[in-house]
């Protein structure tokens, strides 16, 4: 028998959450700021990176790929190499690397392979595949849409004009842009069907293209064009990482308490962002402050309907703030998540309801009727935004306990520390 860790008792507070955090950089700006560093002519430096599950399994990617990435301080230096197989890329359950990677493979000479976690066989990349393939590349698949896969790269791709349905996830789109640049006749990316989710990571992608010197033009609504042309990335300097505040701020709603996030950038493209509207209107008050983002409850906790399609991966502890409102919340515009790290609809409605709460799944979404919660296990399927919920949840909840709190290791390592130091 494998040994399990035995679960985490989530302290719980009686008194207003007082705390200033200090928060790890943004896995998605970590993670685009080393596909571009590795793309570019010229060595550069990421700034004050994630280091995490995530961001680790994506420098060892580049590595394999021939791309020198090494710690220097707090930073990462990043000196770009011939790209080159025969490699074999371990993608964990990062999203980011398993849609960003392929295609920067498929400018390698050489083979490719990808695989990674169970779960990362389920997570879709199909149409990212077929995308590839339509602008020159040769990708092996098994024909389910999923890794395992190997890239086939040549040393240089064609590239053009391609459509394809990005609504399971815009990082179908992100990961075309990202290389475009690099393809002899650059991309033109056009998405057809409903529509894509996440837009503040497609406007993320765009940005931070830009600052790498590439032409990138958005013509209409679902269309993305780059120009070919060299990649400059430099010096690229990483933000916090505003979905990993989500359980702090909450911790401040929830106690009627204050918790400033330092740093929080005044302008920025990250969806977390958004919490300083979504929390407001569930009862507290978000100010700027000298150090970064001060968020305050007042003591009461309302709930919400909202759509999250664009801020999905904030949804996990917006339930859990939900599930302890004064009033029902209706959550929908996410049927996407539930090809994430887990079926996220399913498993927070089962595990809030397992205690005690009255959660329904709608085929994109949840409705969440409050209902004093007890305690027990909170479960996270191998999910960190599982694991987080679940300690908002026992912040006032006693007895609650999560399974597998380490699995916050994929965006957020330190967690167990620094949650407890901010509600001690
Ligand atoms: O591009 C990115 O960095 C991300 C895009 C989103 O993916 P989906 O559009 O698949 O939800 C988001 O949920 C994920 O955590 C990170
Ligand atoms: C959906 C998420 O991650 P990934 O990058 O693996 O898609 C997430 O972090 O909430």
């Amino acid at each position: 028998m494998p040994e399990t860790a035995p679960h985490w008792p989530a302290p719980t507070v009686t008194e207003p959450v007082d705390a200033v955090v200090s928060l790890p950089g943004s896995k998605s700006m970590t993670n685009r700021a080393l596909i571009l560093a590795a793309l570019s002519e010229t060595p550069g430096t990421v700034r004050r990176p994630l280091r995490s599950r995530d961001t680790d399994l994506m420098a060892d990617a580049l590595r394999a790929l021939g791309t020198g990435v090494t710690a220097s301080g707090p930073d990462l230096a990043v000196t770009p190499g011939p790209l080159r197989g025969p490699a074999a890329v371990d993608v964990g359950n990062a999203g980011t690397v398993m849609r960003f990677v392929p295609p920067l493979a498929a400018l390698a000479d050489g083979e490719v392979s990808f695989n990674g976690d169970e779960r990362a066989r389920e997570r879709p990349v199909g149409p990212l595949l077929d995308a590839l393939r339509g602008l020159g590349a040769a990708i092996d698949d098994d024909g389910r849409g999923a890794l395992p896969i190997t890239v086939r790269g040549t040393g240089s791709v064609r590239g053009g004009t391609v459509t394809l349905d990005a609504s399971a996830s815009s990082q179908f789109v992100s990961a075309l842009l990202l290389s475009g640049a690099r393809y002899a006749k650059g991309v033109e990316v056009r998405h057809v069907g409903e529509p894509v989710p996440s837009q503040p990571h497609l406007d993320m992608t765009v940005e931070m293209l830009r600052a790498a010197g590439v032409a990138v033009d958005t013509p209409t609504p679902d269309v993305w064009r780059v120009h070919p042309g060299p990649v400059k990335a430099g010096d690229i300097a990483v933000e916090p990482d505003l979905s990993n505040a989500a359980p702090f701020l909450a911790a401040a709603l929830l106690t009627g308490g204050t918790v400033t996030v330092r740093d929080w950038p005044r302008d920025t493209t990250q969806p977390g962002d958004v919490l300083r509207e979504l929390f407001t209107a569930m009862g507290g008050s978000a100010e700027f402050t000298a150090e970064g983002l001060a968020f305050t409850g007042s003591g009461e906790v309302r709930g919400i309907t909202a759509d999250l399609r664009a801020v999905g991966e904030l949804t996990p502890t917006i339930a859990a703030v939900a599930a302890l409102a004064t009033t029902p919340s209706r959550l929908t515009g996410i049927a996407h998540l539930r090809r994430h790290e887990t079926d996220r609809i399913a498993a927070l409605a089962h595990e809030i309801n397992a205690l005690g709460g009255d959660v329904e799944e709608l085929p994109d979404g949840l409705v969440i009727r409050p209902r004093a919660l007890h305690g027990g296990v909170f479960r996270s399927y191998d999910d960190h935004r599982m694991a987080t919920s679940g300690a908002v949840i026992g912040l006032v909840t006693p007895g609650v306990e999560v399974e597998n709190i380490a699995t916050t290791a994929k965006t957020l390592p330190d967690f167990p520390a620094l949650w407890s130091e901010a509600v001690a």
